[in-house]
């Protein structure tokens, strides 16, 4: 089932697909899974949950037992001194549970949390190897949302659930025995309401899983939300959709707080229930007691026992159905965890793939046809070969399939059809690292990590020493502007590079190229028109990036397409037209009148 954010007022704006109310309760298999994460602790702390487990049982089915023998043994025959060491041994016990629910409550946190952290880290680990198909198809937010919310709610399964589920079992078996031991005839009356009460429960239970389901989806939308709509502050306030944003957030928002209600108010109902279950219990104690001790089938001390073991019999009832709860949220999130562990990246590498030494930085596409959705083919049999050290530029109308084939050129994707070869390798063979290593891409939007400028052309080559990185953007030419900037090379930049203009920004990622210092340098020309002064700075920067290196640049610059070796023209994903600017301005194709009608426009031919 779809969830989506469908408007009370016609079609909404946004569109969330993001999570199923999942009715199947168990899912065993997958628990299993989940309590593989337990593994690596469990040398450790198998002996604390044993420890744990004994001491609960003493001081829980002890002391009342104690307490009914110095009923009847002590105060009843006045023996003060046997009362006295029966007090201090139920002291004894007291102190130990004390003891016990201490130490518990430290290392249940800490086991849960030793938990969570391995599995945060291996979902982010997975994540940032997966291709990019996966992240195609999802939003940012959606993935963020799985990382943190998913995982969190399986924070409270682990560290009080797990452990609280083998203490509550074996006491409430325990109390069970010890009434059966003290008197069959009186249990046997009290546990009448029992049926009574799963019925009820399991009724409410129901209700009340599916309404915390509802509630996480909704926070799952509040965050997807959330994401996109800081990512897009800037869009959203030049088309002043601030209204609308904040009155679908309301809504959001309000939907959230309904469903928060309407679970706690669920949840609420279940508490009454055990507590009703426990008068009747009660009443039926004293009722039934009163009968029994008159008729001298049990003492004083039995009934007082009685009382105290019922008094701690609900509370792990309780418990139990609360960890119930948490067991089935943590089933729904394992199981979406658990998806996104489970995807495999789509552009496998195989098993015997070879290391690609230091290349030489030849490309050559062999009939390559290349469809993103298995549907439409946006590449056709492209048939191309880069020499090595040769700068090529691709030209093509918006959406002809440049960028497509530098996706395949870094291997981000397989083609369809076809084959692509660096040094004569097929791409498929070789380790992914040992190619993308000696790739660098250059995108329009320069991606500005939080951090100092000089850490953000590190980026290129995190070995690189402060003289490494001033010494790369001197040779670009982006010195002069760092040190204008308030902190020099320390000056801290936010996740945008807000405080840079774009110019300045291109110019830093030419740095981080040229410090990386790969082979094949991908350029994606940025469109934005700057002015002529950083115009020329770019170019020039640019030419030093591309010295010595094979380069593919997707261009959109009629100063740069004139320098280059190659000029690749592509239409709809086909390569009609190669050759140099002089070579192809004569032939009066394609890339003649792309040039005519695109460039003419910022700058004369
Ligand atoms: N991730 C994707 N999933 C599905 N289709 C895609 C994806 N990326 C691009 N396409 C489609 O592939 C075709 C080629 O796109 P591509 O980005 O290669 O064009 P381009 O020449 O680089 O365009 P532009 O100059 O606008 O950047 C387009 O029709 C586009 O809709």
């Amino acid at each position: 089932m779809e969830q989506d954010m469908t408007s009370k007022q016609g079609q909404e704006r946004f569109h969330y697909s993001i999570d199923n109310v999942i009715d199947k309760p168990y899912n065993w298999s997958q628990m299993a899974r989940l309590a593989g994460y337990m593994k690596p602790y469990l040398n450790k702390w198998l002996p604390l949950a044993a420890f744990s487990l004994i001491a609960v049982t003493i001081v829980r089915l002890g002391v009342p037992f104690l307490m009914s023998i110095a009923i009847d043994e002590a105060i009843q025959k006045k023996d003060w001194s046997y009362l006295l060491s029966l007090t201090a041994i139920i002291l004894g016990l007291y102190l130990l549970g004390w003891f016990e629910s201490a130490l518990r409550i430290r290392w249940t946190n800490q086991l849960g949390h030793s938990i969570i952290f391995d599995l945060r880290q291996q979902l982010f680990t997975h994540i940032q190897r997966l291709s990019h198909r996966f992240f195609d198809g999802r939003s940012a937010g959606s993935i963020i949302v799985r990382i943190t919310n998913d995982i969190n709610s399986l924070q409270d399964l682990f560290t009080n659930g797990v452990v609280n589920i083998f203490i509550d079992l074996t006491i409430l078996i325990g109390i069970v025995v010890m009434l059966f031991v003290l008197s069959p005839t009186l249990t046997l009356g009290i546990m009448i309401v029992l049926p009574l009460m799963f019925l009820i429960s399991i009724k409410l239970r129901k209700k009340i899983r599916l309404s915390w389901q509802k509630v996480r989806l909704k926070q799952s939308s509040i965050n997807s939300h959330l994401n996109e709509s800081i990512q897009g502050i800037r869009v959203t306030q030049s088309f002043t959709q601030e209204q609308e944003n904040i009155s679908f957030f309301k809504r959001m928002n309000r939907d959230n707080y309904e469903a928060w209600r309407a679970a706690t108010q669920q949840s609420a109902t279940f508490r009454p229930v055990v507590d009703m279950a426990g008068a009747i219990g009660t009443a039926i104690l004293i009722g039934l007691g009163a009968a029994l001790i008159q008729a001298d089938h049990i003492s004083v001390g039995v009934f007082v026992a009685f009382a105290y073991y019922l008094g701690n019999f609900w509370e792990p009832i309780s418990r139990l159905g609360q960890v119930y709860n948490q067991l089935l949220m943590a089933m729904a999130s394992s199981e979406r965890i658990f998806e996104f562990l489970d995807e495999k990246p789509s552009v496998p590498e195989k098993q015997e793939a070879v290391e690609l030494g230091v290349i030489r930085g030849e490309i050559e596409l062999d009939d390559v046809s290349f469809s993103y959705d298995g549907r439409r083919d946006v590449l056709h049999e492209i048939n191309l070969t880069i020499r090595a050290g040769e700068t090529v530029a691709f030209v093509g109308h918006t959406g002809s399939g440049k960028t497509s084939i530098v996706n395949l050129i870094c291997r981000f994707y397989d083609p369809t059809s076809g084959c692509i070869r660096i040094d004569g390798v097929d791409l498929r063979e070789v380790q992914l690292d040992s190619l993308r290593s000696q790739v660098s891409i250059v995108l329009q939007d320069t991606f500005i990590f939080s951090g100092t400028i000089m850490e953000n052309i590190r980026f290129g080559r995190p070995g690189a020493t402060d003289a490494e990185v001033m010494q790369a953007a001197k040779e670009i030419g982006a010195d002069p502007f760092i040190r204008r900037l308030p902190g020099g090379y320390d000056t801290e930049v936010e996740e945008r590079g807000n405080v840079l203009s774009q110019g300045e920004r291109q110019l830093l990622s030419f740095a981080r190229a040229l410090l990386a210092d790969p082979r094949i340098l991908v350029l994606d020309e940025a469109t934005a028109s700057i002015d002529t002064e950083t115009e020329v700075k770019v170019q020039r920067a640019l030419n030093r990036l591309l010295q010595g290196r094979t380069a593919i640049v997707i261009a959109h610059r009629l100063s740069t397409i004139r320098e280059v070796h190659k000029i690749i023209v592509l239409d709809h994903g086909r390569l009609i037209e190669q050759g140099n600017h002089e070579q192809l301005m004569r032939k009066r194709g394609t890339y003649y009148n792309l040039v005519s009608t695109s460039f003419r426009v910022t700058e004369k031919e």
